[in-house]
């Protein structure tokens, strides 16, 4: 067993971990990440093939037990999910963070979008955005790189969309459009799945990871921690316990620990850690740990043109958003709103994940390709308690760990935003004149909630600052910490929300108070 210190001990090298990393590292504090996963060179191991993408997703076994079809959007590795991310970084709307109080559905942050917007900023600045705010932005505000030119797969959804009198715009996307922060413009060979080869794509590795590392923090890769180690006397938390590649255990103490592993493996990571004080789990005196996982419910909406559209050509995703129909309308027999996003698969994942398509229908579809144009329609999963990540009771992982049981079953409401999402995607591309629409897989993507923030500590796991209520010293820093859901991508958001969190933590420990 190797033991050793530090100040900061992050769990997780993903979008949020990265970012924490780098902001602690730059302000003095000695920082450890531990990574679960491996850590590549997108160049070299991630160049130019569908395969690759399956490396960089989370393949280890979890049980999917719910009524409802959930794919929790992971990556694995150096990186996290940035490695295998497509980019799209809208900002969250005020709206957003206080649907019971507008709408008498969910539940109110106890952050405001005025806590975020400073942070959202300094995001958009750091990674490097290109594209525009948009007309329905929360407020008006400019990227640093100007708007990648629309594939013609984007032209034809606009076309569309503004037949039916919505605003078609290049959302905010997290890929260089021009050289911006050391990083070429992207050659839209549309690989950005597979880990951008390129690296016109910003990820947490190439870009929070590497400024962290060269401020001295150190990265550790194939370290999969099992246990936060907790002091009962103290009432602390002092480090973790992992397990390197090799099988063998390694215990690293810490006097901040912070958990950015995502929304399903943090909670579950709580949960393996439970002991005396905590009988049901780490921090989890409210019960609420794992429970209320939020996702987005979506459906694909494809579109076959007669002339050749060659979606695959360009970016995956993102060239074009409508957000016209995010905003609630009282006249809608649902509450929230959704988004349509252009996105098409790369060969593989079309094949495979398009629909019930069977026979010489999925024939006719697989040659459709190259003329199909596809909308992701994308929108507002309401939080449920009875929507959760547990531990479950059977089945083990690789190492003898109880895996993740994700139970998620779409509520009325969720049913109903979706199903107008879809529909107004299939009005909008046979306005873009598409002379075969087909409804592909209705699925829900993004994992979020399981830990939320709150100001009451009966009813969620972290304050507003990511901070666990019932251990001072630990904090989370992921999208677990999600109230509601938004309707929109929620990366940038939880990283605006790690942003804050880190300036808490660095002010507190100098205080003394952590
Ligand atoms: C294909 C795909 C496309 C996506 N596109 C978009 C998009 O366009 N826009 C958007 O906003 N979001 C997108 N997402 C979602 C986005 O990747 C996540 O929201 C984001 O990465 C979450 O950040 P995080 O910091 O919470 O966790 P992550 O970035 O997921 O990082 C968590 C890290 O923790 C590690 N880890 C987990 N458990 C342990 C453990 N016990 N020990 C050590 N390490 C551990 C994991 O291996 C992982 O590297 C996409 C995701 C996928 C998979």
């Amino acid at each position: 067993m190797l033991n050793e210190s530090a100040d900061v001990l992050i769990v997780g090298a993903g979008a949020c971990g990265g970012l924490v990393a780098k902001e602690l590292s730059g302000r003095g504090f000695s920082v450890v990440v531990l990574e679960g996963g491996k850590s590549y060179n997108p160049a070299v191991d991630l160049a130019n093939s569908e395969a690759n993408s399956a490396k960089i997703q989370w393949a280890e076994p979890r049980v999917y037990a719910g009524k409802d079809q959930v794919v929790p959007k992971t990556g694995v590795g150096v990186g996290g999910g940035t490695l295998t991310w497509l980019g799209v970084m809208p900002r969250f709307h005020r709206a957003d963070f206080r649907t019971r109080t507008l709408e008498g559905v969910g539940e109110d942050w106890p952050i405001s979008y005025e806590d975020l917007s400073p942070y959202y900023a300094k995001v958009e600045r750091d990674f490097g955005l290109a594209g525009e705010c948009g007309p329905f932005a929360p407020e008006s505000y400019s990227l640093p790189m100007p708007a990648h030119r629309m594939s013609w797969h984007a032209q034809v959804l606009a076309r569309g969309a503004r037949r039916a009198g919505a605003h078609p715009f290049a959302p905010p996307i997290a890929i260089n459009s021009e050289e911006y922060g050391g990083r070429p413009a992207c050659i839209y060979c549309g690989w950005c799945g597979s880990g951008c080869p390129t690296g016109a794509k910003a990820t947490s590795q190439g870009t929070y990871l590497a400024q962290a590392e060269a401020a001295g923090t150190r990265v550790i890769s194939e370290a999969f921690v099992h246990r936060v180690d907790y002091d009962e006397a103290l009432g602390r938390v002092t480090g973790v316990h992992y397990l390197a590649a090799d099988g063998r255990e390694h215990e690293l103490r810490a006097r901040i620990v912070i958990l950015s592993a995502h929304a399903v493996e943090t909670p579950r990571l709580l949960l393996m850690s439970a002991g005396p004080s905590f009988p049901d789990g780490l921090a989890n005196s409210s019960g609420t740990v794992g429970k209320y996982l939020l996702s987005h419910p979506t459906w694909q909406v494809f579109g076959t043109f007669d002339e050749p559209v060659n979606a695959y050509k360009g970016i995956q995703m993102g060239q074009v958003m409508v957000q016209d129909y995010y905003k609630p309308d009282p006249r809608n027999d649902y509450a929230r709103g959704y988004v349509l996003i252009s996105y098409m698969m790369t060969p593989i994942t079309y094949a495979n994940l398009s629909g019930d398509f069977v026979g010489p229908e999925l024939k006719r579809f697989l040659h459709d390709y190259p003329y199909t144009a596809a909308w992701w329609a994308h929108a507002e999963g309401l939080p449920s308690e009875n929507n959760t990540v547990t531990l479950d009771p059977e089945v083990k992982d690789k190492r003898g760990l109880p895996v993740a049981r994700i139970e998620i079953e779409w509520q009325e409401n969720d049913i109903k935003v979706a199903a107008a999402a879809r529909d107004k995607a299939a009005e909008l591309m046979e306005l873009s004149g598409a002379r075969k629409v087909r409804i592909g897989l209705n699925y829900g993507a993004h994992a979020m909630g399981t830990c939320r923030m709150g100001d009451d500590r009966q009813t969620s796991v972290v304050n507003g600052y990511g901070q666990t209520h019932d251990i001072k010293n630990l904090f989370i820093c992921d999208t677990s910490v999600f109230v509601t859901g938004g309707g929109l991508n929620p990366t940038l958001t939880a990283m605006a929300i790690a942003g804050r969190s880190a300036d808490y933590i660095a002010s507190q420990a100098r205080r003394g108070e952590l």
